[in-house]
């Protein structure tokens, strides 16, 4: 696969414009996910952990109790690239 390109602030700030929940924290793309049980987050993470796995993409997170919180970037280039933008929409997603 060709190396991710990272992006601007400009470019990461006009994406954030259509990713409600998530934004800009420490140079990462972060959301705060709250669901109604720990198993209902661990089934999320579950999920997520499939579709990471298939993008050989991962996120770094944390999981307290019903709570789960989410950094994206990407390490092979040392910021914010496609591919968080595109693992950040699919965990959207499957929360709904
Ligand atoms: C070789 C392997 O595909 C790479 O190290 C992948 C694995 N998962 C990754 N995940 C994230 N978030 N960033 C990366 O740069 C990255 N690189």
């Amino acid at each position: 696969m060709s190396r991710p390109v990272k992006l601007s602030e400009t470019e990461i700030h006009a994406k954030l414009e259509t990713l409600p929940g998530w934004s800009l924290q420490a140079g990462k793309l972060h959301r705060e996910f709250q669901f109604a049980s720990f198993v209902e987050a661990f089934g999320w993470m579950s999920s997520v952990a499939l579709v990471a796995e298939s993008m050989g993409h991962h996120p770094d997170w944390s999981n307290v109790y019903n709570r789960v919180s989410v950094d994206l970037n990407t390490h092979d280039v040392g910021g914010i690239t496609e591919l968080d933008f595109t693992l950040a929409q699919r965990m959207s997603e499957l929360a709904k």
